[in-house]
């Protein structure tokens, strides 16, 4: 078991995984996707032609869902069985059931008990997962419990300046869509109890980057 977990969560485009994987790298720390997950079983019933809709159908073709990723920053890959799906789960047809495939219980349980082994079996000294339920469900005794947060207009505009072949409205629509769906099933816009917000809406890359080291290293202390 490795020795901290620092748990982030907060809404698309807060700058989750970027800034996750910038603090495991500045730690020597491993690095979790949980998202990807999520989005990996949506790339598979996408692949399997099951309705993304249909609760009990996504439910039955988790037994076959064998999921892998890598938790070295600096290594970053997820795979479906032999296939790399590292780009493909990034598609905007993936981007769009992935609210489906989450909002099932059996889902959410099944991958949670995935993310709990690859913690538990890190041998780095330190992970950092990210994802929307992180501090409250899948690590809610975590280190560091983190909810990084920026106004929807800065995560908009972070968001089509990634995804240039896209029009900036489509961007922002599909985010908003995804959002309102996703909080229905977790709370990931108001910190918990012990969860301390950083609200990186006026801070540059670099400067969330160590607020949230300040967070680790603050709890560390603890
Ligand atoms: N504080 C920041 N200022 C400017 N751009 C940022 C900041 N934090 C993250 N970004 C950029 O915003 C984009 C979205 O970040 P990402 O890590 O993918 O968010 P999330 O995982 O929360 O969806 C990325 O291109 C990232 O480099
Ligand atoms: N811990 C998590 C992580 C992701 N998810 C789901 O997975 C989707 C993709 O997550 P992501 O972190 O890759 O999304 P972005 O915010 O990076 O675009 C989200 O829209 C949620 O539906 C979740 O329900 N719980």
């Amino acid at each position: 078991m490795t020795e901290t977990v620092v748990a982030v969560d907060g809404p698309a485009g807060s700058g989750k995984s970027s800034v996750s994987k910038a603090a495991a790298k500045r730690l020597g720390f491993d690095y979790l996707d949980t998202g990807a997950a999520y989005r990996a079983l949506s790339w598979y019933v996408l692949d399997g032609n099951i309705d993304s809709t249909d609760a009990a159908a996504v439910v039955a073709s988790l037994p076959g869902f064998r999921y892998t990723i890598g938790t070295d920053p600096f290594g970053y890959h997820v795979r479906v069985g032999e296939t790399d799906v590292t780009d493909s789960i990034r598609e905007p047809r993936v981007t769009a059931v992935v609210s489906n495939i989450a909002r099932v219980p059996e889902v959410r349980s099944h991958v949670t008990g995935i993310f709990r082994d690859i913690i538990r079996d890190s041998v780095a000294p330190g992970i950092v997962v990210e994802g929307r339920d992180i501090t409250t469900v899948v690590a809610p005794d975590a280190t560091a419990r983190i909810l990084l947060t920026a106004s929807e207009e800065a995560r908009m505009s972070r968001r089509s300046a990634e995804l240039a072949s896209e029009s900036a409205s489509e961007v922002a629509s599909a985010l908003q869509k995804r959002d309102r769906a996703d909080s229905r099933v977790v709370d990931f816009m108001t910190a918990a109890a012990g969860v301390t917000t950083v609200d990186s809406t006026t801070l540059n890359f670099d400067e969330t980057v160590d607020a949230v080291l300040d967070v680790i290293r603050t709890s560390q202390k603890t």
